[in-house]
């Protein structure tokens, strides 16, 4: 259903006042235009509503007849349920539980309309055969954008090709088999931090556990650093130092702006009724801090490339045949495409530095949960680790290549494991940008469409081991180091497939194995409390409300 813009409306009445005006002020509300315009815009809105919240939805749309929930409130739909649920878990019930041939629909907030995809045919179809017709929502890529710029994880059709044409060598495997020295380096660099804090506690507050060389871990806050400094290292070539000064700006300023106060969440809902533009310009401290947040990142990609450019500049004054002059890091792949200026540069940059760590740590911060949760996956993953020829986690002048992590079949296994059951985003948002056909269904252009990622892991139909058990053993055995038993790619939507699907898959597993594989090599780790439920925050990135604090003791080599 595509419905009259706001702007739109607002001209309209405008317009209609003015010519009102001309041919008999009489009929003016108070003889003013400008009440008459606001008289006569609200009546559109309110018609506008009519129509697109009650009618459209409830006695015309063609969707209505798709297999659905019940018990549907009669103007919220299922938002309440929605609202109060962590992201996902709803349409993972759904998807168990209603019979569909690929889709299912609901209604959200005032019936706004939504269709999710449920089967590995209708998902390879619109994540990966119709993507270009699917877009992402004009609403939340605005806000995005603000943080992000337009890179390649916002822009859409022609444009996206071409970005993601420049930025696939980056991370072709030939580039991310080179930087397993750096993501052992970096994790080795968080094992040491958190060994230097459990040194420096004050003994006599916690006599006990500094005789043993444990401690407490505030585990969030460590994986965040430590996968910033990856971040960092892979795409600028040089860390941003977060591992060694938990307030250097540059976390305190992504941990703000990952935070999701209520202010955000007030934002994200009128936008909804009210323009981006207008929300972003209210006087209110999540605004304040988004724009300085805003100034500082890009100021300091611009430095970032000022820099890079220098250093590319004397490696070629060196030898002007030098091809990789600035390294293999993804901003020097980029500017060496050719296909970006300046200002496309410092988006990519913003993005990747977004997209690409909080993500991972995310992962991180499940697998130490795991970990705390599952002594067995602990013993195990610790045996395998201590049989390879790994060095010492604690001796700073050992390298690690690929092969050695690589060949570490049940370290891969949790990996996989960890990526698939606590999958960091558990849906993707679409809305179709024409009339497409998905599943064999007409989806008429404005349909906001859902691939609920984790609804699809935890499906199942689409598992033949039970994919509600956290399981790394599925991983295991003949021809299944890549599926873990599933019969289809989409069965496993983590990364989701396609077009646009994760650019940094294989940089992110093979960063994740070396994070999971330093931690369990440099700590034993138990839960504070044991009998720890975890409850997970909403949002694009499924955390674990309140973060996560373990018990660690130092291990001995
Ligand atoms: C465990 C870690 C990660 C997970 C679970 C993850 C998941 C995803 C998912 C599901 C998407 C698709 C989003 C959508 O369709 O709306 C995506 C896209 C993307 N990811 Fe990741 N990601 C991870 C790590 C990374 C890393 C390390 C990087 C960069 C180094 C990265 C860069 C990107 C980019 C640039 C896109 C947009 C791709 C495009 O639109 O062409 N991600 N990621």
């Amino acid at each position: 259903m595509v419905v009259l813009k706001k702007r739109a409306l607002l001209l309209a009445a405008v317009a209609l006042s003015f010519s009102v005006k001309s041919l008999d002020p009489e009929y003016l509300l108070h003889g003013s235009v400008w009440q008459t315009t606001t008289a006569i815009f609200f009546s559109m809105l309110a018609v506008r509503f009519s129509w697109s919240c009650l009618l459209y939805p409830l006695c015309l749309s063609p969707l209505r007849h798709l297999p659905h929930p019940k018990q549907t409130s009669l103007l919220l739909g299922q938002f309440s349920r929605i609202i109060k649920e962590p992201t996902g878990y709803p349409h993972r019930e759904w998807m168990e539980e209603i019979e569909n041939d690929g889709l299912i629909y609901y209604r959200g907030l005032f019936n706004m309309e939504r269709v999710m995809v449920t089967t590995p045919k209708a998902l390879s179809e619109a994540v990966t055969l119709k993507s270009y017709d699917l877009i992402k929502p004009p609403t939340l890529t605005k806000g995005l954008a603000r943080i992000l710029g337009y890179g390649i994880l916002l822009t859409e059709g022609q444009e996206h090709k071409n970005q993601r044409k420049n930025l696939t060598p980056a991370f072709s495997y030939r580039h991310v088999k080179d930087l397993y020295p750096v993501f052992w380096e970096q994790s080795r660099d968080m094992i040491l931090g958190i060994d230097k804090d459990i040194e420096s506690k004050p003994t006599t507050k916690d006599e006990n556990e500094k005789q043993e060389n444990s401690s407490e871990v505030n585990v969030d806050g460590w994986t965040s650093r430590a996968t910033l400094d990856i971040i960092g290292v892979a795409t600028i070539g040089k860390s941003f130092g977060a591992i060694e000064d938990d307030q250097s700006e540059l976390y305190r300023t992504y941990q703000t702006l990952f935070k999701q106060d209520w202010q955000t969440r007030m934002i994200g809902l009128l936008n909804f009724f009210l323009p981006f533009w207008f929300l972003r310009a209210l006087p209110i401290p999540r605004n304040v801090k988004v724009e300085k947040a805003r100034v500082y990142l890009s100021k300091i990609c611009f430095e970032m490339l000022a820099e890079k450019r220098s250093k590319i500049a004397a490696a070629k004054e060196k030898d002007k045949s030098d091809e990789t002059a600035g390294g293999i890091d993804i901003l020097s792949v980029a500017m060496q495409s050719g296909g970006f200026t300046d200002g496309q540069i410092v988006d990519q940059l913003l993005t990747f530095l977004a997209a690409g760590h909080e993500t991972t740590a995310t992962a991180m911060t499940w697998a130490v949960y795991v970990l705390g949760k599952h002594s067995d996956v602990q013993q195990k993953l610790r045996d395998e680790l201590r049989a390879s020829p790994l060095p010492d986690i604690r001796d700073t002048g050992a390298k690690v290549t690929a092969e050695q992590i690589e060949q570490l079949s049940y370290l891969h296994a949790v990996v996989n494991e960890v990526l698939r059951f606590y999958c960091p985003i558990p849906m993707t948002i679409r809305i179709a940008e024409k009339d497409v056909v998905l599943a064999g269904h007409l989806i008429p252009e404005g349909t906001t469409v859902l691939t609920p990622l984790i609804a699809a892991n935890h499906n199942s139909a689409m598992w033949s081991e039970d994919p509600k058990v956290f399981n790394p053993e599925r991983w295991m055995g003949p021809g299944r180091a890549n599926t873990g038993g599933a019969e289809s790619n989409y069965s496993n939507m983590t990364f989701s497939h396609g077009p646009r699907g994760c650019i940094g898959a294989s940089f992110a597993k093979a960063e994740f194995a070396c994070l999971l594989a330093a931690w369990v090599l440099g700590f034993e780790t138990t839960l504070v409390d044991p009998d720890m439920e975890t409850d997970v925050t909403g949002g694009i990135i499924r955390r674990i409300k309140g973060g996560l604090r373990v018990k660690v003791v130092q291990t001995k080599s």
